[in-house]
């Protein structure tokens, strides 16, 4: 299949790349200006928080006020991942654009991160989808541990097909497929993404591979082949997984965005921009920028 012209990136760095953070809970102020700067440099979908427990995830806690202090700019989604009814109430009153329920493949790793089985995490995205429905918000959803799980190992292609197909069946118009722990290869990810796309359209198969085993750009170029044009990526590279060692984020947005760009395939988003941005957030975090391109460029600001 020929390359996509023109890719959408979903940057997860205040989500996903924060919600990990050691240390001291971030200033909301930061997390804002993340937001802000991200959208100015183009990215038109941004995973700006999360309406989870503050016990589970301290990071995230500020939430409502993220959302209430980002500046809007048109033509940028904001979405919020929403693990329940209480969660998707929240971000429907903070203005989210999108919301985005989120389950795996693996049993132990569902229990681990939201305490319920599949099963259970399928029944309870019910009302969280029928309250997104009534306010016309989007919702997306989230399939973890597609190539591994630090508890079960190999996971098998039909059990992502299966749990992505019921996230499609209930309403999602996109079903992000999570590599985790970053533990995929090339032939593997294909191998996936071919089982699930028998349930799912491609064009509704989004990739959200992490770069744990410095894997995740060689993978995204095999799916890119397959037809997959929605990439999720963080910039700087942000986050890590709790549930790994030596786990580390998503794969860069400034790398992605490079690969992209010398493939010729578009992505509406200022290069220079996003790696200043990177570049400003590691500052501020106080951790090395994770974006091998972002390091080359050296932009600040
Ligand atoms: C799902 C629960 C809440 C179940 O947690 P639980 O303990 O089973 O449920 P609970 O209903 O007993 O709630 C526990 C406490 O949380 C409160 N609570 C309950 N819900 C909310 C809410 N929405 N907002 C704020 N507070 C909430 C609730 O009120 C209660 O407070 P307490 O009575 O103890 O004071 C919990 O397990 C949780 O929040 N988990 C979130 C885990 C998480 O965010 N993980 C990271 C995101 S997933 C991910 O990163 C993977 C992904 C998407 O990026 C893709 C990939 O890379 O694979």
């Amino acid at each position: 299949m020929a390359l996509p012209s023109s890719v959408r990136i979903v940057e997860v760095g205040p989500r996903d790349g924060l919600q990990n953070e050691a240390g001291p809970v971030i200033a909301t102020d930061i997390k804002v200006a993340l937001i802000n700067r991200l959208a100015a440099a183009g990215v038109s979908h941004i995973e700006a928080a999360s309406f989870v427990s503050p016990k589970w995830v301290p990071q995230m806690g500020d939430a409502a006020a993220v959302m209430a202090g980002i500046t809007r700019h048109d033509g940028v989604a904001y979405a919020a991942l929403t693990p329940n009814l209480r969660g998707v109430e929240g971000a429907i009153e903070s203005g989210a654009d999108e919301v985005a329920i989120f389950t795996a493949a693996s049993e132990s790793f569902t229990r681990k991160n939201i305490n319920c089985s599949i099963a259970e995490s399928l029944e309870r995205f019910v009302p969280v989808v029928e309250a997104a429905k009534r306010n016309n918000i989007r919702i997306r959803g989230y399939v973890s541990t597609v190539l591994g799980c630090p508890y079960e190992g190999d996971i098998d292609p039909s059990q992502v097909a299966a749990v992505s197909r019921e996230l499609l069946d209930m309403g999602c118009y996109e079903i992000s497929l999570g590599d985790t722990i970053g533990v995929g290869t090339p032939v593997r990810a294909r191998k996936m993404l071919a089982r699930v796309a028998n349930e799912v359209p491609i064009n509704q198969l989004a990739a959200h591979f992490h770069d744990t085993y410095g894997q995740a750009l060689a993978n995204l170029y095999a799916v890119l082949q397959d037809g997959i044009s929605v990439i999720d990526s963080s910039v700087a590279g942000l986050g890590g997984c709790p549930y790994a060692s030596g786990a580390s984020g998503n794969v860069a947005s400034e790398d992605v965005v490079y690969m992209l760009e010398g493939l010729g395939i578009k992505t509406g988003i200022d290069l220079k921009e996003l790696a200043a941005t990177g570049n400003w957030i590691t500052q501020q975090l106080g951790r090395n920028n994770g974006s091998k391109v972002g390091l080359a460029l050296g932009c600040s600001s």
